[in-house]
């Protein structure tokens, strides 16, 4: 061992005794912490004296419950945070630190060594840093900077200096295996070795290899909106997750991770980047992915389609008008015209067409729809739609409560006593004698009163009724929505006449499919839209940031509709138009549009052209397969070129595919992806693959990201890799149309060591440039 790798161990060895022995504290502290949280608990009840006989008793008993349950607070508090502390450290015992940098502040005579890792560290005393957070002020300069001239913000203002040198650590279990002077590039090696490795069923934190341009992203923090738009595997997620991690350092006090949300492409995208936080020692954010919020809005009265449903019909639609229709009707009402338009239907709402549905008690109804219409346009026309909506709601809940006059002497309700089984009789008992003033134990000397049931009853029979009415169940969202298609020459008007060509059978289409009780995806947002425009938005306040991954799948209508769901919050927005599979995106490359969204002031855009992923041949090819491709630079790993191989039919087709993944299991592969085109072709290719040992087909609807050879479909796979891949099918029969050249792009990319395409026939046209240029194997 070299003297300066020798001096750098022992200084090694002295972290870890320092970890050691706080991990020993700390295993001590947790326990006790838990000890503490579990007798809270159980004795919760113990130390709180119920008593609400008298006002002052009452008193004491909530000032009672409220002390203890602040104590239980306070020790989960610090039983979690003691927690995360010992989780983090248990994550430094593999590797207390990555890199160093040596930096003189101007002003000073000799430098000063940092060294950085996951965490902070100090000594005993709590004086000296032995370790800084990677996210700290200082650690930026490892990221940003080369030697010489360097600065770094901190909320005091700018630290200037000279960078003297900048070194990468390799750390195990304690061992410090090699260290390299990056001066120059942060660690190409390390990177070199990071990528290298096969594949994990989780992503992993890249702190220790963070590139420049990623580096600012993450510490990026000016205006609302900060784009980025890059290549795939150019490290997007990556970028987004440690961002998040950096947000939580950086405003600890004022931001936890439940105010932040991230939007992902499905389940099975969440699962694979829940550990990058924990790993360094932040809670997850919340994840959801746009379609999980729109069920939940939209409730059970529709059958929402998915947008993977969507896609599907596309792909497999036989008829090319059919095709056409849908495509056009999924543009249109994804575009920014159609927001306008819903605007101005909703505001042609205030002078007249507001639907509404009648309330019906017994059979028959109490309120009309034509009543409800009356009194609504009868109202004040200065007030706002929501405005007179509540006014709406509470005349009818006067309504009702006229309603409920009139019925209790009906013979109806007598009917309606005879029937009640003992347990109900008994509760109506318990429930006057209460309201009439009578305690517990002198329930039973009240004597009911036949008059005071029968109301009780009638009141209890038209309480279904109030709850919807407050839930403004009356307004009949689904007819709002519906009419819009009804008169296709009104809605080209707020169009400013830039309807599709087939609009008219776009309008019959979608009014069909909403009698029939079912949503297509691109209404989903819309219709959302009309209704909190309605009811006024429903916006959470709590969030503070939003991040969205696989954004050029979005369309601006669902970005309008988030800006408005969080207006508290700042977004983060990433993307490869590249990527872009729904139709409503085709055509797009950029995401220029949505400068609009903020204003420019409040919007920062960035590039990433760099590709970390696959091997430079497997770059090399996939970038043949998009215009443009040629600006992505890969990252010089070696690897074998991507082949392909033409087979006259499916039976040879299955026997070569068994038997290359064979081959790629031996050479160690861990995931091997099968990629479809759509969920029809992935099933087939399942069956008929049954052969290949543990092999799995992913659907939508999968949660979880596991390892092993797996079939899926192209846009499932969508966010993640693969150690290899195999085109099932790249044959001109199957990505022959444009349309989808980018869904063959991404699926092509997702290989991170090892990619083989078969083609049944004729291969994909797409292929010809890489073909003709040498970039695939054939
Ligand atoms: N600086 C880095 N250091 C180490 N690994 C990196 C770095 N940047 C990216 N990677 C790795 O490259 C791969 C691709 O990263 P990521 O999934 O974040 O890219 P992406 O741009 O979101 O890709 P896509 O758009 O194709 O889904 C991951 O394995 C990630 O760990």
């Amino acid at each position: 061992m070299n003297p300066e790798l020798r001096r750098e161990q022992k200084r090694v060895d002295l972290v870890m005794g320092l970890i050691a022995k706080e991990i020993d504290r700390l295993k001590t502290e947790t326990a006790r912490r838990k000890d503490e949280v579990i007798h809270i608990r159980r004795h919760f009840w113990d130390e709180v004296k119920v008593n609400t006989d008298t006002f002052d008793d009452y008193l004491e008993t909530i000032i009672g419950l409220r002390q203890e349950a602040q104590a239980l607070s306070v020790s989960q508090g610090s039983h979690r945070h003691a927690y995360r502390r010992l989780s983090t450290l248990q994550r430094m015992e593999e590797s207390p630190y990555f890199g160093r940098i040596d930096f003189t502040e101007n002003g000073e005579s000799v430098p000063e060594s940092f060294y950085i890792g996951i965490s902070s560290l100090t000594d005993s005393a709590g004086e000296d840093f032995l370790v800084y957070d990677w996210r700290a002020p200082v650690s930026s300069v490892y990221y940003d900077c080369q030697p010489g001239p360097a600065e770094y913000a901190t909320p005091g203002g700018a630290v200037r200096g000279t960078l003297d040198g900048k070194w990468q650590y390799l750390i195990r279990h304690g061992i410090l295996e090699s260290m390299f002077d990056t001066s120059l590039t942060i660690g190409d090696e390390v990177l070199q070795e990071v990528l290298g490795k096969r594949s994990d069923k989780q992503m992993h934190n890249i702190v220790a290899t963070i590139q420049q341009d990623q580096n600012w992203i993450i510490r990026h923090d000016r205006g609302r909106l900060l784009i980025v738009h890059g290549a795939a595997g150019s490290g997007k997620t990556s970028a987004a997750l440690q961002r998040i991690a950096y947000l939580l350092y950086k405003y600890r006090e004022y931001l936890n991770a439940d105010q932040i949300i991230l939007f992902s492409p499905n389940t099975m995208f969440s699962s694979y980047v829940s550990n990058v936080l924990p790993e360094l020692g932040e809670e997850n954010m919340q994840q959801v992915t746009f379609q999980e919020y729109l069920e939940h809005r939209l409730g059970h009265e529709y059958e929402v389609e998915n947008s993977f449903g969507q896609l599907e019909s596309v792909l497999s639609a036989e008829d090319t008008g059919t095709k056409r229709l849908r495509v056009e009707s999924i543009r249109f009402k994804s575009s920014v015209r159609f927001i306008g338009a819903i605007k101005s239907y909703c505001r042609s709402l205030e002078s007249s067409g507001m639907c509404f549905r009648d309330i019906t008690f017994r059979g028959r109804p109490i309120v009309t729809a034509e009543q409800m219409t009356e009194q609504f346009y009868s109202l004040d026309p200065a007030l706002r739609l929501y405005n007179r909506l509540e006014k709406l709601k509470d005349w009818l809940l006067g309504e009702l409560r006229g309603v409920q006059k009139a019925e209790w002497k009906k013979p109806w309700v007598q009917d309606e006593i005879e029937l009640l089984s003992e347990d109900a009789y008994h509760k109506a008992h318990r429930y006057l004698a209460g309201k009439r003033g009578f305690t517990n134990e002198a329930v039973a000397d009240y004597e009911m009163e036949p008059e005071a049931l029968a109301k009780l009853m009638v009141h209890q029979k038209l309480k279904p009724l109030r709850r919807n009415v407050r839930a403004y169940e009356f307004v009949d969202f689904g007819a709002l929505y519906g009419q819009l298609f009804h008169d296709p020459a009104q809605i080209g008007k707020w169009a400013e006449g830039k309807t599709p060509a087939e609009w008219e059978a776009i309008c019959r289409m979608t009014a069909g499919m909403l009698e029939e009780g079912r949503l297509s995806h691109e209404d989903a947002t819309p219709f959302l839209f009309l209704k909190e425009l309605i009811l006024g938005f429903q916006s959470n306040n709590t969030i503070r940031h939003v991040v969205i991954d696989e954004a050029q799948d979005y369309s601006p209508f669902q970005f309008e509709f988030l800006k408005h769901l969080f207006p508290a919050a700042k977004m983060t927005v990433l993307g490869d138009f590249n990527q872009a599979i729904y139709a409503h995106a085709e055509g797009r490359t950029d995401f220029g549009a949505l400068a609009g969204l903020y204003g420019p002031d409040q919007t920062e855009m960035i590039n990433l052209t760099r590709s970390y992923r696959s091997t430079r041949p497997i770059i090399e090819f996939t970038r043949k397969l998009i215009p443009g491709g040629a600006s992505i630079i890969p990252f010089d790993r070696n690897g074998d070129r991507p082949s392909l191989e033409q087979v006259s039919g499916y039976e040879e087709l299955h026997s070569r595919i068994g038997r290359k993944v064979e081959d790629l299991q031996r050479q160690g592969h861990q995931s091997i992806a099968i990629i479809c085109q759509s969920a029809g072709e992935s099933l087939h290719a399942y069956e008929s693959l049954s052969g290949i040992d543990g092999l799995k087909l992913i659907k939508n609807g999968t949660g979880e990201y596991g390892q092993g050879t797996v079939v899926i479909p192209s846009y499932l796979s969508k966010g993640i890799e693969f150690d290899a891949v195999v085109i099932y099918n790249a044959s001109r029969h199957v990505y022959g149309d444009e349309s989808v050249r980018r869904l063959f792009y991404t699926a092509c990319t997702r290989a991170m060591h090892a990619l083989q395409l078969y083609s049944v026939g004729e291969p994909s046209p797409f292929l010809e440039e890489a073909i003709h240029e040498g970039a695939l194997e054939i």
